[in-house]
């Protein structure tokens, strides 16, 4: 396969980080991509808010929307409870192949499971195919464009979420996700809560938008 950025990630992984230790792979994917290539990581700042927002939810299904080289669904395998499990959707087969063989290094692949596909195609068959009820905690990370037509796809057309799911996206403010912003900012059914911070390794401002899904409410009753 030709070598690129994402493989040389890999790599540095391989031979520099603990096997069977996800803070130790997240620190040397870290530590590369400050010091060596730049890559779209959620980062080591960002990375704090998305961590303490998964311990305060204490999620059991949880569900990531582009897991790239698989450094945030690492991160957040790291924390979760016995018997909790994150469902990661990636459709690029390169970026699948390095992930798998990151979230097997750390020693989580107990806890993670890769979906290939688009988003699109995979999030109508969770219910079905891959057994989920609803979704405690997602996270959005994929296109930016894409943001709002999942969180539609995921609430109106399947259900996916309940009273208290947690909803938590990156780059709102770079490179941004402005559709998604006005429409969750603008739905009573969410409370969203803004995240300053920056873009992973950079001086750049960027955001983090945590939304909870406060209950579908009285219209879907009758
Ligand atoms: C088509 C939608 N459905 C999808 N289904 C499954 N996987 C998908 C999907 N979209 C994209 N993906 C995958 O998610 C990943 C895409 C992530 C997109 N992220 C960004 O563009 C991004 C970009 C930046 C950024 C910020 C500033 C810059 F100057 C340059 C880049 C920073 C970030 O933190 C980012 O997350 C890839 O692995 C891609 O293959
Ligand atoms: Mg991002």
């Amino acid at each position: 396969m030709a070598e690129n950025k994402e493989k040389r990630i890999l790599n540095f992984v391989l031979q520099n980080a603990v096997r069977g230790d996800p803070q130790s792979v997240v620190d040397t994917i870290d530590t590369y991509c400050s010091q060596k290539e730049w890559a779209m990581n959620v980062g080591d700042e960002k990375g704090l808010i998305l961590d303490k927002i998964v311990e305060e939810t204490k999620p059991s299904v949880l569900l990531e929307l582009g897991t790239y080289c698989g450094y945030s669904a690492v991160r957040i395998a790291g924390l979760l409870k016995p018997g909790a499990r994150l469902l990661t959707i990636e459709f690029n087969p390169d970026f699948v192949a390095i992930a798998k063989q990151m979230i097997e290094f750390a020693g989580v692949q107990d806890k993670v499971k890769i979906l290939e596909g688009p988003s699109e195609t995979i999030i109508p068959q969770l219910k079905k195919k891959h057994e989920v009820d609803t979704l405690d905690f997602v996270f959005l990370d994929h296109w930016k464009d894409r943001y709002l037509p999942d969180t539609v796809l995921l609430l109106v057309m399947c259900g996916m979420q309940r009273k208290g799911s947690v909803l938590l996206a990156d780059n709102v403010i770079c490179p941004g996700a402005p559709e998604f912003i006005k429409y969750i900012r603008n739905n009573n059914h969410f409370k969203c809560t803004n995240f300053p911070s920056h873009l992973e390794y950079m001086k750049a401002k960027d955001a983090m938008e945590k939304a909870v899904f406060l209950g579908p409410g009285l219209e879907s009753m009758c």
